[in-house]
């Protein structure tokens, strides 16, 4: 087993990563010592890996463990299936000792942490991820939350979980749509600061996506300790931190735009990836090498590298003006300045924007 460290002083946190971890119940045992736990899951998640965390779970716990299930799908990221969780947890008379634990994708993670957060003032949590995406990204770092109708993770709380337990095995059932959608935050780690893993990435894609142990292994090992790093250095997004936004203006206008579920998360973001690099470039921020480098790579992990058709450049623009990195009424985007270095930037052309926009949607 492989373990990195969320550097956070008193709410540091071990993410411990492997094969098979879901079945070993000393990663949990300290944590859930006298205390009731609930796991958070989906239906879809459930029949797959619900039973065996109960039973793993049953080695440590006092009683049976219980669990809620929750419908699947990024819809359901709201206020209305948040409440399900505190009825959920109040009927039960789950007090402030409790232990969430979320068993699923980044959707389960954000809602159970913003629960978390929130469930009498703040409980403790823990991130047992099983997609790609959440693995190298959503379980790390805090960031907790649910959608409005008016935009993405608009209503939300940074709160730490106590643990990430990363079992890889769990990424042999994910279907190949929700694989490449993670490597797209996979690959963003590279564009944002580190030039030698876009490299590797350049490398060893095919290996990514023949899904080879060893190649999954290293890329969520890195793709985590690089955000561990950042999330370290700012954990509420005073500066740096917001470099973990590259593409993500562009990408949940996407996901807004077209309406929740409709574009994989990852999906807008490789999309959202490339209209930032397109900027860039228009910007004379990156070369034509810089551009060509980002889009075949994301091209290569099978992502779109186009907005979807029906969204014009003015929705794009009506809904980035509501995006939270916004100050003053001031658009702020991540940009590049080459492969590995970044900026987040209120300091680009508007017409640049202009013409990206135009040269890349197809309203
Ligand atoms: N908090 C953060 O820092 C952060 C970072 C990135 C993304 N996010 C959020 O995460 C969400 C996207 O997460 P996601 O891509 O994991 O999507 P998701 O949670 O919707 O999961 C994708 C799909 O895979 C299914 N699934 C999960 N594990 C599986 C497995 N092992 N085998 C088969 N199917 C499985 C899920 O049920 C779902 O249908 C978005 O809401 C995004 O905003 C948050
Ligand atoms: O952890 C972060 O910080 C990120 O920005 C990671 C992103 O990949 C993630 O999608 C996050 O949920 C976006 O946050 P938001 O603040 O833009 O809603
Ligand atoms: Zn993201």
């Amino acid at each position: 087993m492989d373990t990195l460290t969320v550097d956070l002083a008193e709410r540091s946190y071990p993410i411990h990563i492997g094969r098979g971890l879901l079945k070993e119940p000393g990663h949990f045992e300290a944590l859930l010592k006298g205390r009731r736990a609930v796991i958070v899951t989906n239906e879809t998640v459930a029949p797959l890996y619900l039973d065996t965390l109960k039973q793993t779970l049953a080695a440590v716990h006092d009683g049976p463990v219980e669990a809620l299930i929750l419908p699947d799908g990024e819809q359901y990221k709201n206020v209305d299936t948040l409440n399900r969780i505190y009825t959920f947890l109040l009927e039960r008379r789950l007090d402030r000792s409790a232990m969430l634990i979320a068993l699923g994708g980044g959707v389960i993670g954000d809602i159970t942490g913003f629960a978390a957060a929130t469930y009498l003032r703040g409980v403790d949590f823990i991130q047992v991820p099983t997609t790609l995406l959440s693995q190298v990204d959503s379980s790390v770092g805090g960031k907790t939350g649910v959608n409005h109708a008016l935009g993405k993770n608009m209503i939300g709380a940074f709160h730490q979980p106590r643990l990430v337990v990363i079992d890889t095995d769990t990424l042999n059932t994910l279907p190949d749509r929700e694989l490449s959608a993670g490597l797209a935050e996979v690959i963003k780690y590279g564009l944002i600061d580190d030039a030698d893993f876009f490299v590797w990435l350049e490398e060893h894609l095919p290996r990514l996506l023949a899904r080879e142990p060893e190649a999954l292994a290293w890329a969520i090992h890195r793709s985590c300790a690089d955000k561990a790093r950042v999330v370290a250095q700012d954990e509420r997004e005073s500066g740096r931190r917001a470099l973990l936004n590259l593409g993500h203006t562009f990408g949940h206008a996407i996901e807004n735009g077209m309406g929740y579920g409709q574009w994989l998360h990852g999906e807008a973001v490789g999309a959202g990836m490339i209209m930032a690099a397109h900027l860039s470039r228009q910007m004379h921020w990156i070369d034509d090498d810089d551009l060509n480098r980002t889009t075949h790579l994301i091209q290569a992990a099978r992502l779109p590298v186009a907005p979807p058709t029906g969204l014009s450049a003015e929705r794009f623009k009506q809904i980035m003006a509501g995006d939270k990195k916004v100050l003053q009424g001031q658009l702020r985007l991540v940009l590049l300045q080459g492969i590995g270095t970044s900026v987040v930037t209120a300091d680009f052309d508007p017409g640049a924007l202009d013409n990206t926009l135009n040269a890349l949607t197809r309203p």
